[in-house]
């Protein structure tokens, strides 16, 4: 009886290290790998996140200094965020459009010193920007206006694209600003500026310490619902990646990243393009406190997470544990 139990036992290859590394489908290695960082006004400062043990902001000179070691681990990308000084937040978010805001001078910095020896991820949204915390431009009532929204977006994407930004990875969530965002490039000749679109984007529980290190879990007053996807829809992350795709994003993005790789996986089946997971601060936090209860091993954890998500169709993941991920991983 061929195919079946005896002759068929799935442990013989499982039961040596060689030929569990032969038979391996899935490979993780730090190419995959997207940084996330924080960066900060102010020289020689780092300042640690107490929600995200482990990751801090930093002062544009030492970021430049960090981004050097990503590159020299074969970490291909960093991705942005500022903590805007609290005297340049506004309600209509206008410093995202000042060309010497700090992610602009991160960028200009980071660009002089590793030319493109690592890529330089922009994330497009208003929030670290706007003293309310939401990210786009607030209507009378409170509501996120949509298309006024765009507008800003487009200059903030420029601006970004001016000082050097590779990819433009709008995380707002307005309808249609991929495509404004596309044209605005093309006019201006950043014809190889990629898109990378937070396309399905939920409204989660798992942001907060991000929230704590861009220091707007102060400002928000209530939630993103009216623009973040509903955790219950599968359907509408399709539409939205349909679009956005329509609109001219070289790649889509799903985030949060562990709870939400059932979308990972149908957006890479339907669609065949390059998709990529933000496994968001939330998931490092857990990891984190999990370790620090003495509950997992860190180093297997965060291996196994990331190769999860590989597995599950992604081109790549944006990690807070890159660095560390990409340490053991040249081991
Ligand atoms: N444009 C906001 C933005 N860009 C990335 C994150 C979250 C990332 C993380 O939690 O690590 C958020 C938070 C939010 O939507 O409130
Ligand atoms: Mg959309």
């Amino acid at each position: 009886m061929t195919g079946a139990y005896p002759h068929t036992r799935l442990r013989r290859a499982r039961a040596t290290a060689w030929s569990r590394a032969m038979h391996r489908e899935t490979v993780l290695t730090p190419a995959d790998l997207i940084w996330p960082v924080f960066v900060t006004e102010g020289e020689g400062v780092e300042q640690p996140i107490s929600s995200l043990p482990g990751v801090s902001r930093w002062s544009v000179d030492l970021l430049v200094e960090r981004a050097r070691e990503a590159a020299d681990l074969g970490i291909p990308c960093l991705a942005l965020f500022p903590d805007t000084q609290p005297e340049r937040r506004s309600d209509d978010g206008a410093e995202a459009l000042n060309p010497d805001n700090l992610m602009c001078r991160a960028l200009r910095a980071i660009r002089t010193e590793l030319g493109d020896r690592i890529g330089l991820l922009t994330d497009v949204a208003l929030d670290p920007y706007t003293n309310h915390g939401q990210d786009g431009l607030l209507g009378e009532d409170g509501y996120v206006l949509n298309d006024e929204t765009i507008e800003v977006l487009v200059g903030q994407s420029l601006n970004q694209a001016r000082a050097g930004a590779d990819i433009i990875a709008p995380s707002d969530m307005m309808d249609g600003r991929i495509g404004a965002i596309r044209d605005a490039l093309e006019d201006e000749g950043f014809v190889n500026v990629q898109i990378m679109s937070y396309a399905a984007k939920y409204a989660s529980a798992f942001y907060g310490p991000f929230r704590d290190a861009v220091n707007t879990r102060g400002l928000l007053k209530g939630d993103k619902k009216t623009y973040q996807m509903d955790p219950a829809n599968t359907e509408e992350a399709l539409r939205e990646v349909e679009l956005d795709l329509a609109e001219g994003a070289d790649s889509v993005m799903v985030k949060p990243g562990l709870p939400y790789l059932d979308i990972v996986r149908r957006v890479k089946e339907t669609f065949e393009v390059p998709v990529f997971a933000y496994q968001v601060s939330g998931e490092y936090a857990m990891i984190e406190a999990a370790v620090a209860a003495g509950a997992a091993d860190r180093d297997a954890m965060v291996l196994e997470t990331l190769l999860a998500f590989k597995r599950a169709g992604c081109s790549g993941v944006l990690t807070y544990h890159a660095v560390h991920a990409a340490r053991l991983l040249q081991k």
